[in-house]
């Protein structure tokens, strides 16, 4: 699966990090507390642990499960 421009319209299932890591549920405080909570930011499809860009980073990414690492960018390419 792969993203245009920056990925702020990505709105694939790619629920994986570039270090094969799953990603957290954005509606989950656990294990990362975080503040792209879906209702703050409707527009960004923050749905499921979906790979999504809210805040305008560079590619889509996602917190990840594993409690060391807050975040990775996705498992995606760019188109
Ligand atoms: O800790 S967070 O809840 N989430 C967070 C932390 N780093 N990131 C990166 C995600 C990918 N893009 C660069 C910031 C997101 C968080 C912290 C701050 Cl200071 C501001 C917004 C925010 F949400």
């Amino acid at each position: 699966d792969c993203y245009e421009g920056n990925g702020s319209s990505y709105r694939g299932i790619t629920s994986e990090t570039v270090s094969g890591k799953k990603c957290q549920m954005w509606s989950s405080q656990t294990p990362h507390q975080h503040q792209k909570r879906p209702e703050k930011f409707p527009e960004a499809d923050l749905r499921r642990n979906l790979c999504r860009n809210p805040d305008g980073d560079q590619a889509p990414w996602c917190y990840t499960i594993d409690p060391k690492v807050r975040w990775e960018y996705c498992n995606l390419e760019k188109c």
